[in-house]
């Protein structure tokens, strides 16, 4: 039984398993999906399901709203938590906002409240060197990396585009006239596009003004002024926006990659550690996360491929310390650029961003105008839930600049408006892919142009 099918029949009491041993940990909390008919609900305080972890390979599914008791035991031993916590999102109509809880982590890495923490880590940390190994490093790969034309682009943004243009010419194949329930249509069009409920208002209303002042009428005149509204509102926002990523002037610069589990920190840090040493600098990298065992090996594996050192510390050790090794090993060596590698963070997780603080400390104290940059990674695919790791990332640490993975895997790419509007962050890099050249630069007017460009014919 998968999970869906079972978070279901919880909901159902068709099965009632219960079971008397105490829950370990609490591991998953799904919440309701804010949806276009309530866009207004960010606190959302009734979870509806919780997955809680009785045994290393039995989750148990609780519904938590209404009057029902039953519970769901489920089998997953062979079943991997990244998979489960993405099918948890994407399976369930009704449901999509996760969150991990805190209590799990402060224990437990994620993935370990939800795998058999054997053969399963051991499986995951193959996996990811397989995966590595099968990135090729030579010369013409890193000449490609450094492109960054828009046919990779196009590429990646894929799925995002076919969603947007399915959605664009079913939003105007209503199109009867330029009234308000053609401006309502248009906001919940662009909600549904992942744009943020507060971006979408904004831009509506922008936009019922641009419509009435260039007269637009027809279906085409209304839906190009649209569309190239919506073209200027991405590239006006890059205006004042640094997007770059900044350097010290003398010295190593420190650069600190932060996020939740998954999201993409150590094939980010792979991908910029091979871009920087093509262009001749120097880097090293430091595998400050010694929580989740397979984390070092997999830094460790992107090092070998990329040929730069992976400064590490025995497992479980002090964080702070591997990174006071990298910053030390950085100076000696006269190093450009010292990419650190944190353990997947939970923003709410008191613990861990103290964690983060004591090293950004310890780096300030070796080299004082460093760490030149926190970046914050988020994975797209989540989605509005991307956009809340941010607010709160934000909140609890001097983030920026984000780099937004996996856009090639989504129809999401929408949240990169709201991530910008909303949070005054600079999207500096995108990940479009598994592969070592598979990061850009993030060029608002390109994102842009490649989105809503082929329904305008630019
Ligand atoms: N399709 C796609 N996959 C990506 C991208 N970036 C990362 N991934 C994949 O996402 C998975 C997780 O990436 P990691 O780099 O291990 O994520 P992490 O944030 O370091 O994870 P933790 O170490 O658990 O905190 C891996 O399978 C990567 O290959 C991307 O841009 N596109």
């Amino acid at each position: 039984m998968g999970l869906f099918d079972a978070i279901k029949k919880a909901f159902t009491g068709d099965v009632v398993e219960s079971t008397n041993l105490k829950p370990k940990i609490e591991v998953v909390t799904l919440y309701p999906r804010i949806t276009a008919d309530t866009p207004f609900q960010p606190k959302i305080d009734k979870p509806l399901v919780k997955v809680e972890r009785l045994m290393p390979n039995k989750l148990q599914v609780k519904p938590m709203v209404g009057d029902l008791e039953s519970k769901v035991e489920l089998d997953v031993s062979a079943v991997n938590s990244a998979e489960i916590m993405k099918a948890d999102v994407s399976e369930l109509n009704e449901i999509e906002h996760k969150e991990v809880l805190p209590g799990a982590l402060a224990s437990e890495p994620i993935e370990a409240g939800l795998t058999d923490q054997g053969d399963d880590q051991d499986t995951a940390v193959e996996k990811s060197a397989i995966q590595a190994q099968e990135v090729v490093t030579s010369e013409s790969n890193m000449d490609e990396m450094t492109q960054t034309d828009e046919t990779d682009l196009d590429q990646g943004l894929h799925k995002t585009k076919k969603s947007w243009s399915q959605r664009w010419n079913e939003f105007m194949s209503n199109f009867r006239r330029v009234d308000e329930d053609f401006f309502d249509d248009l906001e919940e069009t662009l909600i549904k596009a992942d744009v943020g409920a507060e971006t979408a208002f904004k831009l509506t209303d922008e936009l019922r003004n641009e419509v009435k002042l260039q007269n637009a009428k027809s279906k085409e005149a209304v839906s190009k002024v649209i569309l190239q509204k919506l073209i200027d509102h991405y590239t006006e926002q890059g205006r004042d926006e640094d997007a770059s990523m900044h350097f010290a002037t003398s010295g190593p610069t420190v650069i600190l990659f932060v996020g939740v589990n998954g999201v993409g920190k150590t094939t980010t840090i792979g991908k910029l550690a091979a871009r920087y040493k093509h262009e001749g600098k120097k880097v090293l990298l430091a595998a400050a996360d010694t929580f989740r065992a397979g984390a070092t090996q997999q830094l460790q594996v992107w090092g070998e491929r990329d040929g730069v050192e992976v400064i590490v510390g025995p497992p479980k050790s002090d964080p702070a310390s591997v990174v006071y090794d990298g910053v030390k090993a950085a100076i000696a060596q006269e190093a450009d650029i010292l990419f650190v590698d944190t353990a997947g963070r939970l923003q709410n997780n008191v613990n861990l961003m103290q964690e983060l603080s004591k090293m950004k400390r310890i780096i300030e104290r070796e080299l004082p105008d460093q760490p030149a940059e926190v970046l914050l990674v988020l994975d797209s695919t989540t989605g509005q839930n991307a956009l809340q790791q941010a607010k709160l990332f934000k909140d609890s640490t001097d983030v920026t600049g984000i780099v937004l993975t996996k856009l090639d895997g989504t129809a999401k790419g929408g949240i990169v408006l709201p991530i910008r509007n909303e949070l005054h962050l600079p999207v500096k890099w995108i990940g479009l892919g598994e592969q070592v050249g598979d990061l850009k630069p993030f060029d608002a007017n390109d994102f842009a142009k490649s989105l809503f460009g082929p329904l305008l014919e630019l």
